[in-house]
């Protein structure tokens, strides 16, 4: 309950009371004659208490001094009015109108007047500013890859860039490369930065699987539809993956009679699963990959030529890692530090030791490397690995060794001495590993005297 004071106030002492506020106030009577502002209103709005006190509502309009009346709004509705505008300072404000009521009737309308520039012009400098963030979150992950991949040569950027690019434009893409070259992050990639990213991406193998397993997977069944189907049928990946993305690996080990079902799909954008006749529609973005030939394989007749055709609007190459040695730095500290952190390790690898992987072919591709990695860091009791203490199988050790040698300068190093090195470094690893000279001898494809006298040379001996 409110307290009524026994006295009233004085006509002053509202007009001090109102122009405390920091909003503007603007009151009139229910036929719009203006009976009080405050010198917040005069402020805001740059009008003055003189070109409206004592004047109706309509002719302020008509003459241009205010551009709409919030007032005569809130006359006809009898309730409350509130409205965003611009007013004649140019400033943003928001007006809400109140009527109050005597009796029944409306007997006054205040209108309050709250300047929102400030508030708009944060706003819009607010979403400037996450607009350009995004921008350059954007612009970082091109040049720097992400967190999930590593992209430092101009080949993988180039093939990452692409795949950025057609991730927006929806079509069915195929990726080509060896395997382990990457094809699964590309089609990740083209997921992740497409409309279609917060839905499903799934992915299977065509190889892997048997030919009728695989058309169940892909195209699904009805209940009873053959011997050991499930009761109530199987949704397909086609289905499941609608509105998302199908990654199908290994495309070129599809069996031709799932390849015309593929292209029935892809064309007519329906599927029908075994057993039924109903046609489906699906939504279902594709992404093949293979390490084949497809071209050769039309040829043969082993790949379906209008399959082909279809598949080959856009392609991505994935390069081999040996041709673009300079993303090896970058995928060995990608590696080390995701499985530093997967095994609570805090290990690192020597400069040499990336020399000597800089200088192998990795036939496996990115692939071999990351189990390469995984080996010595879980092998090797060091914190720091380095040639020595890593456990290199020979194809790594011996020719990297040999060409960080040569690289030298020659007034450092012979071709003898480097030679040298390399064999006493080759000799070490064969006794940690062999009991017996032939064992050595073998490996090594030299004779069994000939490593008994290198053994002698080098002071070395054989392990029990
Ligand atoms: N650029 C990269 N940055 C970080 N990791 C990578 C990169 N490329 C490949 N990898 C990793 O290497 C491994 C092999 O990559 P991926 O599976 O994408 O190759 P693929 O070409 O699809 O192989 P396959 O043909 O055998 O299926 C994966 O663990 C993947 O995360």
């Amino acid at each position: 309950m409110i307290h009524s004071p026994s006295t009233h106030l004085t006509t002053e002492a509202w007009e001090h009371i109102i122009n405390t506020f920091q909003n503007g106030i603007y009151i009139t009577n229910a036929e719009g004659l203006t009976l009080a502002v405050n010198s917040a209103y005069e402020k805001i709005t740059g009008i003055s208490a003189q070109q409206v006190i004592g004047r109706y509502i309509d002719d302020i309009v008509r003459e241009g001094i205010l551009s709409t009346s919030i007032t005569k709004d809130v006359v006809a509705t009898g309730q409350e009015v509130i409205r965003e505008q611009r007013v004649q300072s140019g400033k943003y404000v928001v007006l809400r109108g109140v009527p109050i009521y005597k009796e029944n009737q409306i007997d006054l309308v205040v209108t309050s007047v709250q300047d929102i520039t400030v508030i708009n012009r944060l706003q819009t400098e607010l979403s400037h500013s996450r607009a350009l963030a995004t921008q350059y979150k954007e612009r970082l992950t091109e040049l720097e890859g992400s967190d999930t991949f590593v992209a430092e040569s101009t080949e993988f950027r180039a093939a990452i860039a692409l795949a950025q690019r057609v991730a927006k434009v929806g079509s069915t893409v195929l990726i080509l490369g060896e395997s382990g070259t990457g094809k699964e992050v590309l089609a990740r990639e083209i997921h992740e930065k497409s409309p279609r990213h917060d839905q499903l991406f799934l992915k299977i193998n065509c190889g892997a699987i048997p030919e009728n397993l695989l058309e169940a997977e892909l195209f699904g069944y009805e209940g009873g539809a053959f011997t050991g189907a499930k009761r109530n049928g199987h949704v397909g990946l086609f289905e499941e993956a609608s509105n998302g993305t199908l990654f199908l690996d290994e495309i070129g080990d599809m069996p031709l009679h799932l390849q015309v079902k593929l292209l029935r799909v892809l064309q007519e954008r329906t599927v029908t699963r075994i057993g039924s006749t109903k046609a489906i529609s699906v939504n279902t973005r594709v992404i093949a990959a293979t390490n084949q030939d497809l071209e050769q394989m039309v040829k043969e007749k082993k790949f379906r030529e209008d399959l082909y055709y279809r598949l080959n609007i856009v392609v991505i190459k994935s390069p081999p890692l040996r041709e673009r040695k300079k993303d090896i730095p970058g995928l060995i500290h990608f590696f080390v530090r995701k499985l530093n952190e997967k095994y609570e390790l805090n290990k690192q690898l020597a400069p040499e030791l990336i020399g000597a992987f800089m200088e192998y072919d990795w036939p496996g591709n990115v692939r071999e490397l990351e189990n390469m990695i995984e080996r010595i860091l879980v092998t090797s009791s060091e914190d720091v690995i380095s040639l020595e203490n890593a456990h290199l199988p020979w194809i790594i050790v011996g020719p990297s060794l040999s060409a960080q040698e040569v690289a030298r300068p020659f007034e450092e190093i012979t071709l003898k001495e480097a030679f040298d090195r390399v064999e006493r470094q080759m000799l070490q690893e064969a006794v940690k590993r062999f009991h017996t000279t032939y064992q050595v001898a073998e490996a090594l494809q030299i004779s069994q005297p000939s490593v008994s006298r290198k053994l002698k040379k080098y002071g070395l001996t054989l392990k029990k």
